[in-house]
């Protein structure tokens, strides 16, 4: 491309900045972002609550867009590729990747969790020289961005782009949930608190894994009837009710469900999640993003009684390898993505979208990059 190799100015997010964004170096791919979705794990970082969070930084995490350049020894994608970037690596040679047993990728992380890029610790972008820091390892709130090989999924050039960007991030974390992490049954009984994009995905996979009862919990009841469509079968909002809502539930399940997601990131309701699983099988798989320092705890006689805690990230998806496929499939209309967005807007917009996150409507925001 007629850019390659050279430093190319262009417009970030949230504060609206021109930013330099350097070219890749060995191992390394430069995307031209054309569509990013917001995500909460977004609008927590930006929130200052995380002590994580190194700023400046670029945000952005959910998107998909076009190779720009590759740096030497990049050999799986080249400029014109259509990709998604992915904040789950995957280099299929770590420990993590070769153990069979998790999704977790452990290659580039220690460069990615400080804002970095593995090759030289050193950020691709800056603001008149001024390091920015990456996030995530994707930084998708920026119309180019700089990402390592093994964090870049080649999909179908033919998937609309301003809708598979979702399959960077809530979608399949929440299908994933319940197809890898919890590996639900069918003619399960399943509970899923937090009706957004999550815990829809959740009851969208449940579903699919012919589950026979799920039931949606939310504080806002006006979540309910959209819901239906993704499988919800019933609806509690704990605010009806006087008993603690895992009795609830243990009253209305003869004794407890057998899979629970805590789609929400409250340590509370993480509690509530596992005690209202059955004894003796039920498990509880936490999806939420908690704030930092924040705890959970339980009786451990809840555990030795059978049931099991456990938590996803990215649903337990391997990156490079299946979020090609879950383009496939949405491509034979086999998963939902159109139905997650609720909102199309522009880079300029990016602020509005962020306030949208805080209504009750909205599922996801999708930002043109380029207009
Ligand atoms: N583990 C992962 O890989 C991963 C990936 C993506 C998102 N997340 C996290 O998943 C969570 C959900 O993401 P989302 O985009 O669906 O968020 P969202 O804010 O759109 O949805 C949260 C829902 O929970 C409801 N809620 C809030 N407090 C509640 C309570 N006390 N009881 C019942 N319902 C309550 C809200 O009304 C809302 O409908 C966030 O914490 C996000 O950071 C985790
Ligand atoms: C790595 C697990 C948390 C990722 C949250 C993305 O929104
Ligand atoms: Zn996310
Ligand atoms: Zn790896």
């Amino acid at each position: 491309m007629a850019t390659q190799a050279q430093v190319i100015t262009c417009k970030v997010s949230l504060v609206i900045e021109e930013v330099e964004v350097a070219p890749p170096q060995a191992g390394e791919v430069r995307v031209k972002v054309l569509f990013t979705a917001l995500c909460h794990t977004d609008a927590y970082t930006w929130s200052g609550k995380d002590p994580e969070g190194l700023f400046p930084c670029i945000l952005g995490h959910e998107a998909a867009g076009i190779v720009e350049s590759v740096g030497e020894g990049v050999t799986e994608v080249q400029p014109g590729d259509h990709v998604i970037p992915c904040y789950q690596a995957e280099c299929k040679e770590c420990k993590f990747c070769k153990s069979g047993k998790t999704n977790l990728c452990g290659k580039v992380r220690l460069a990615t969790g400080v804002g970095v890029m593995l090759n030289d610790r050193q950020s691709r972008f800056s603001i008149n020289g001024k390091p920015i820091y990456h996030f995530m390892g994707t930084s998708t709130f920026s119309q180019y961005t700089v990402v390592h090989d093994v964090s870049v999924a080649k999909i179908d050039p033919k998937a609309p782009l301003d809708k598979v960007c979702l399959l960077g991030c809530g979608v399949p974390t929440g299908l994933g949930a319940v197809w890898n992490t919890a590996k639900v049954e069918p003619g399960s009984i399943v509970a899923v608190f937090g009706l957004g994009t999550v815990g829809l995905a959740v009851a969208e996979g449940a579903k699919a894994a012919g589950a026979s009862r799920i039931i949606g919990i939310d504080i806002d009841s006006k979540k309910f009837d959209r819901a239906k469509s993704f499988g919800v079968t019933e609806f509690i909002n704990p605010k009806d009710h006087e008993k603690p809502i895992q009795q609830v539930i243990v009253d209305l399940t003869d004794g407890g469900v057998d899979y629970s997601f805590e789609c929400i990131g409250n340590v509370s309701v993480m509690r509530a999640a596992l005690e209202c699983c059955h004894k003796g099988w039920g498990t509880s798989v936490i999806v939420g993003v908690a704030a930092s320092g924040q705890e959970i705890s339980t009786r451990p006689f809840q555990l030795v009684t059978g049931r099991v805690w456990k938590g996803t990230a990215f649903g337990g998806f391997k990156s490079r390898s299946q979020v090609p496929w879950l383009v496939d499939k949405y491509m034979k209309k086999e998963i939902k993505v159109d139905e997650y967005v609720t909102h199309n807007m522009t880079l300029a917009d990016i602020n509005k979208a962020f306030d949208l996150m805080h209504d009750g409507g909205c599922l996801r925001v999708v930002l043109d990059m380029h207009i």
